[in-house]
């Protein structure tokens, strides 16, 4: 079985705190996959090792093969993989179009000279750059906001600006940290959509999230962090039922009880 993304024994250490210990899992191209786990699990240190935010103290992460480690985070963003924040960031005071080929830098190659001078090389990359960033809103069904500036957006559509510009890099691998934090569920829907839409044009999503409806009913793979270790890895139903699983989300006294598909409902 093929293989996108591969983490091999991948552990990390703040100090004395050891807060991923021998993690591994991998990522098939062209699925959507989804790692969970109670409140400070280890989830978005993940995604920090993967996209070269921090470095893992031991073990090996993989994009087709070849080691990620040793890489800087733009070098990782160029050989394929975006991501998207926890927290938001987008610029506010820009319009969605200017965020969108914010993201998309590393793809114009006119230099300095053709952006001062408008050289005729530069107009067509500018073009080609907003026709690309047009559609990139149009696969979140935000075109027709192009214009707006971002600071107008509700929440949830700068969470789904945050993939559009994510996106302008051309990545294989699309990594979304919580991306329905703060959605309403017409928004989750939405999105639900917008990201299979997304895998179709084949893509590869792998996301944290917390909201169990929404990983369950979008991911094929699921892999279960809690406190800092892997204790399943599986199909939606599969990690429904597993009691390592239950017993981890039971164990918590936060609302991810409320939350957990044919738990708690
Ligand atoms: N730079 C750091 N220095 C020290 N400790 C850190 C650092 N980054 C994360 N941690 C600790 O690592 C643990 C895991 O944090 P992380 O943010 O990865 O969890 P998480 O599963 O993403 O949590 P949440 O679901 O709440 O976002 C926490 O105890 C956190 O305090």
């Amino acid at each position: 079985m093929s293989k996108l993304l591969t983490l091999t024994n991948v552990s990390r250490h703040f100090g004395g705190l050891k807060v991923l210990q021998d993690v591994s899992f991998d990522v098939r191209p062209g699925t959507i996959s989804g790692l969970i786990g109670p409140n400070g699990a280890g989830k978005t240190t993940v995604f920090n090792l993967i996209t070269g935010l921090l470095p893992p103290t031991t073990g090996d992460i993989a994009l087709d093969g070849k080691t990620l480690l040793g890489r800087k985070p733009h070098q990782i963003t160029r050989a394929g993989i975006a991501r998207t924040f926890q927290n938001i960031r987008i610029f506010k005071e820009m319009t969605l179009l200017e965020n969108v080929i914010v993201g998309m830098h590393r793809h114009m190659d006119y230099g300095v000279p053709g952006l001062l001078f408008a050289l005729p090389k530069y107009r067509a990359e500018e073009r080609r750059a907003r026709d690309r960033a047009r559609e990139l809103l149009s696969w979140m069904k935000l075109d027709h906001k192009a214009d707006d500036l971002a600071d107008n957006l509700s929440y949830g559509a700068q969470r789904k600006l945050e993939i559009a510009r994510a996106l302008a890099t051309e990545p294989t691998l699309l990594l979304l940290d919580e991306p329905v934090a703060g959605m309403n569920s017409t928004e989750k829907t939405e999105l639900m959509r917008e990201i299979v839409n997304i895998q179709g044009r084949g893509y590869t999503i792998f996301m944290i999230e917390h909201d169990m409806r929404f990983v369950m009913g979008l991911c094929e793979e699921i892999s279960v962090l809690n406190f800092g270790k892997i204790i399943a890895h599986g199909g939606p139903e599969q990690i429904r039922n597993d009691p390592q699983v239950i017993e981890a989300y039971l164990g918590r006294e936060d609302d991810e009880v409320a939350v957990v598909p044919g738990v708690a409902e």
